[in-house]
């Protein structure tokens, strides 16, 4: 009977599916009464040959229909929410599970501690999976004689904690967030003098385990080599012991270090998997794989079976080409100033975008796979995401610098995945590239409404006017839309407030940075790179953001804008808010007074960073001396104008 019950269930989420229609319907209405609106005045200044108004007035066009353009995109992604249950405990007997080759990636022994990078080794090797049927591969980029040498130490601290997982139902593989936790192994033998002793035995191996790896660290140099002949090595120890996989306890364990010469491109990440997908070709060529970079770690140990519920579903089967887990961090705390967590969602491997993750998912579409997005209520994995505001702006251009090379493609999803998937794929494969050129639109929305201010040039109905209503429905409807998907994933407003800031801060920063870059890579003049996230945590850097308080040492290129932006706001906010005081004139500049306004508000933290804050990670006051003269040549400007 058991095998009639489905392996995994997938049910429509109704309330949100109406809240998002409901809205994506009035919201869309609102928007096309704010473009008549700009159409018809933008008629009058032609027919009033006002030329000159022509200028603010354009820009400010171009911007909304670039965030109305993105809207529609994002609408795509939203019109079915779906939630995925599965039921690992029916998949079929363990002699019929198929076999599975794990995928772990490492680059740079300077940036991706030792450490990290075995435990996540341990924690694949010790998935709920039989051991004959489960093979962890690691590719070593960086070719570091230290991570061979440790990688033989965790396959021994692996013997012994792979059989201790087994026999304890051990729910968190990962040894160094194991012993981390309280967990006292399962109901029944919490108390069992055994398991007590033998948890003590495993933490004793554990911590020699760490002090070898410590030694091996100490006693080699590291530094990622980008010159050196190709090693394989099956990890074993001297008798063989663990090879013979009718006996084998534990799974089988390969260190990989491609070939690398500096003339010779290697295409990065995507580049390493597809060596690991020859490699494990001629070892265990097993029909799936699971990859996972080496600062991810397996959080839940079914998460293989888990997955198995949708490859072995006979009605999905056929056509699956992946099942994608959300990316989720160990790292993050509750403030999470920086939005590391990206709410909002992420086989041969594609090269030619260092987003290798998402191009190579969206072709797989185009060809005709399809893929399931779970999320279990125990996240499979937990990843680590950079803490400081530096980290993250650089991660986000390189991804910025992917999307673009993707966009500017003959694979623009929006021209080559519309011949060959739905428009809803395309749609939802479309958002992330497009919505790069953010930058343009907030660009325009921080710099010309101000200067108008200042000057006094109305670019918004007055408060009188039936458009005002238009206007305010349409940040406001937004505004809340976003609320609402922030409490909906049990979050507080003040995951808002960050995700409104570090989006408005990527694109003026990481998004333009990036279209530059990629403009010079078509130029020649720069090549593609891909500089791994740091994952070195500096004591300094964890302090501030446990505090929920921005490092804001990051480059001056990073800072220099944003902090410019942030004086030219508040600057154009009193200009404008004394020059209302004086008039009386309220209504006609309201909402060329609200813009920054609200960026004052929702950027604080520059101005704490500027001016209130005294330690180290605060703004330096060169970026801040710099900024105040660029915006004051701003300033200065408009002034000037409005004097003639
Ligand atoms: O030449 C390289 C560069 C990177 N990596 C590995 O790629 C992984 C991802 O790098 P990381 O520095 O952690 O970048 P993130 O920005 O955190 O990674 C995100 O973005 C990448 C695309 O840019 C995706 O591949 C990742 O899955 C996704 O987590 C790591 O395991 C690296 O060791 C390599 O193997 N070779
Ligand atoms: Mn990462």
């Amino acid at each position: 009977m058991e095998s009639s019950l489905p392996l995994s269930h997938c049910h429509v989420k109704k309330t949100e599916l109406v809240i998002n229609r409901l809205h994506t319907f009035l919201h869309g209405i609102a928007l096309l009464a704010l473009f008549y609106y700009r159409l018809t005045s933008l008629t009058d200044i032609i027919k009033n040959k006002n030329t000159s108004l022509l200028l603010p007035h354009v820009p400010i066009l171009i911007s909304e229909l670039i965030l109305s353009f993105i809207w529609l995109l994002s609408q795509a992604s939203k019109w079915r929410p779906v939630a995925r249950k599965a039921y690992p405990e029916r998949v079929p007997g363990d002699e019929k599970l198929p076999s599975i080759d794990v995928f772990i990636c490492t680059a740079d022994p300077t940036k991706e501690p030792c450490l990290k990078v075995m435990n996540t080794v341990i924690s694949a090797m010790a998935l709920d999976y039989p051991p004959d049927k489960l093979h962890v591969y690691l590719s070593d980029d960086g070719g570091s004689v230290a991570t061979l040498q440790a990688i033989k130490q965790a396959w021994k601290f692996s013997r012994l904690w792979v059989p201790f997982c087994r026999k304890y139902k051990v729910k968190m593989a990962c040894p160094e967030a194991y012993f981390l936790t309280d967990e006292s192994g399962p109901d029944g033998k919490f108390h069992s003098t055994e398991f007590r002793a033998e948890k003590k035995e495993i933490k004793k191996s554990y911590m020699e385990f760490k002090d070898s790896v410590t030694k091996i660290i100490a006693d080699t140099s590291i530094y990622m080599s980008r010159d050196h002949p190709p090693i394989i090595e099956v990890i074993d120890d001297a008798n063989g012991d663990g090879m013979d996989s009718d006996k084998r306890k534990i799974p089988l364990l390969v260190y990989v270090a491609r070939e690398k010469r500096p003339s010779h491109p290697h295409h990065f990440k995507a580049g390493a998997l597809n060596v690991l997908l020859r490699v494990s070709a001629m070892i265990s060529n097993s029909p799936y794989i699971l990859v996972l970079d080496c600062d991810m770690y397996c959080n839940d140990p079914s998460s293989a079976r888990q997955a198995m519920c949708f490859h072995l579903d006979p009605e999905l089967s056929p056509k699956l080409g992946f099942v994608q887990f959300p990316q989720k961090f160990y790292n993050i705390n509750e403030t999470d100033i920086n939005d590391g967590k990206q709410r909002a969602v992420w086989v041969g491997f594609r090269y030619f975008s260092v987003v290798e993750d998402y191009f190579t998912g969206f072709i797989l579409h185009c060809k005709g796979w399809i893929s399931v997005y779970f999320d279990p209520s125990t996240p499979g994995f937990l990843g680590a995401t950079p803490i400081s505001l530096g980290e993250i702006l650089v991660q986000q251009t390189r991804w910025s610098v992917g999307f673009y090379q993707v966009a500017l493609s003959r694979f623009s999803p929006l021209i080559y995945g519309l011949l060959r998937t739905s428009t809803s794929q395309s749609m939802c494969y479309a958002e992330f590239p497009y919505s790069q050129i953010y930058f343009l639109s907030l660009y325009v929305l921080a710099v010309i409404p101000q200067l108008c201010l200042i000057i006094g040039i109305s670019l918004y109905p007055k408060v009188s006017s039936p458009f005002f209503v238009v206007f305010s429905f349409v940040f406001l409807s937004s505004q809340l839309k976003h609320v609402q998907e922030v409490f909906s994933a049990g979050h507080s407003i003040r995951t808002w407030s960050n995700e409104q800031r570090m989006w408005m801060m990527k694109s003026l920063t990481s998004y333009l940075f990036a279209a530059l870059e990629v403009v010079m890579e078509k130029l020649g003049l720069a090549k593609a790179r891909f500089l791994p996230t740091n994952k070195v945590v500096d004591d300094e850097q964890a302090k501030l953001y446990q505090m929920g308080v921005y490092d804001f040492r990051a480059p001056a290129l990073f800072m220099v804008p944003l902090c410019s932006l942030y004086i030219l706001n508040v600057a154009s906010f009193i200009i404008g808010f004394g020059r209302i005081m004086q008039t009386q004139k309220w209504g006609e500049m309201f909402i060329q007074a609200f813009i920054p306004f609200f960026a004052t508000i929702l950027h604080f933290p520059l101005l704490e960073g500027m001016v209130l804050r005294k330690d180290k990670g605060r703004v330096s006051p060169s970026v801040s001396l710099l900024s105040a003269v660029i915006s004051t040549i701003f300033v200065s400007f408009a002034a000037l104008v409005n004097y003639y």
